[in-house]
């Protein structure tokens, strides 16, 4: 879809209509012309930053080993540590999905860097890796550059959500909760992907507000497919659009527009082999995932529900709802 940067109230509106037709839809939309040119260089260094840091050696990664508490989602993990399940919370049955293709990938996830942040940063030691100095600076701007990014996005829903105001969600994202994770999907002999022995992310929806998913300028084989909501089961390929961001509805915007909006599964595979390729590359992207803060209730919008269309979900806080989701993914 196409999206100006804001000029005028009406074309705002509009705008903002057609963003909301795309994510009742769909749930997923490509933003172009969102970010500036100074922003994008942003982004291209951002993923920079990221080959820089997979290709440490694992020794040095480990160094900002994600902390064993699940519920603390920041630094690094090592291929095929996470396996991304939907809903599955029975401990026997997790055990059986992590057995089978596991998600063959690397992660790095970042949040506020602010010293009164809920969770703390895990950074790798700058000054011991003198090829990391100047990474949390830039994980830092591109962290505050999303802040911004998130405020224009969000109005722009809202505006097409019946009953809410413009500013409805800023006082549930007060606390800058974002989180952002590099990922790093590494390359492996064809086979192994296309045996289905490894795999690279299970479908899920993503549990936060929203996502803003940044795609590698270097990367043109893609690898994300989204769920045609008419054909369940049935995944459509969201290959890579130069310049533009992909961003999709996760759980919480669903809860609040009592499904108007959608949280869509998505997953990644690998790219199918072409004529004569034995060996499949490796692919980096770096979702940014929009967070609310952690105790406020999520409740459906007064506008999206009515006698027709009654309420399909609990209240929940935003906390109770992550720690059911996140127990599930380790
Ligand atoms: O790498 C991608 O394109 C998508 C990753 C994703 O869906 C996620 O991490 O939630
Ligand atoms: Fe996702």
């Amino acid at each position: 879809m196409l999206y100006p940067l804001l000029t005028s109230p009406e074309a705002a509106r509009e705008i903002g209509n057609k963003f909301f037709a795309a994510c009742r839809d769909v749930g997923f939309a490509y933003l172009i012309n969102l970010t500036t040119a100074e922003q994008q260089e942003h982004v291209n260094k951002m993923f920079q930053w990221s080959r820089t840091l997979f290709g440490l050696s694992e020794e040095d990664k480990m160094r900002a080993a994600r902390p064993k508490d699940p519920t603390w989602h920041r630094g690094y993990s090592g291929v095929g540590r996470e396996q991304v399940s939907q809903m599955e919370y029975d401990p026997d049955k997790l055990a059986e999905l992590r057995k089978v293709a596991p998600d063959y990938k690397e992660s790095f996830d970042l949040g506020n860097d602010a010293p009164t942040a809920r969770l703390p940063n895990v950074w790798p030691p700058e000054e011991e890796i003198p090829a990391l100095r100047g990474f949390r600076a830039h994980a830092k701007e591109f962290f505050e550059q999303g802040l911004l990014l998130e405020k224009k996005v969000l109005k722009a829903l809202a505006m097409g959500i019946p009953g809410a105001a413009d500013n409805f969600f800023d006082e549930y994202h007060a606390d800058a909760e974002n989180q952002i994770r590099l990922l790093h999907y590494p390359g492996a002999p064809a086979e192994v992907f296309v045996s289905g022995a490894k795999g690279r992310v299970a479908p899920h929806t993503d549990f936060g507000t929203c996502t803003l998913l940044f795609q590698d300028p270097e990367d043109t084989r893609g690898g994300l497919e989204v769920e045609d909501p008419r054909k369940p089961g049935h995944f459509v390929p969201a290959p890579p659009v130069a310049g533009a961001i992909v961003f999709n509805i996760g759980d919480f915007l669903m809860r609040w527009s009592n499904d108007m909006l959608k949280s869509t599964l998505h997953r990644v595979r690998a790219p199918s082999p072409q004529e004569g390729e034995t060996h499949t590359c490796s692919r980096y992207s770096i979702p940014y995932f929009i967070g609310a803060d952690p105790n406020k209730k999520v409740e459906c919008i007064p506008g999206c529900y009515s006698p027709d269309r009654p309420k399909r979900y609990e209240p929940i806080t935003v906390k109770e709802y992550i720690d059911m989701r996140m127990s599930a993914n380790y």
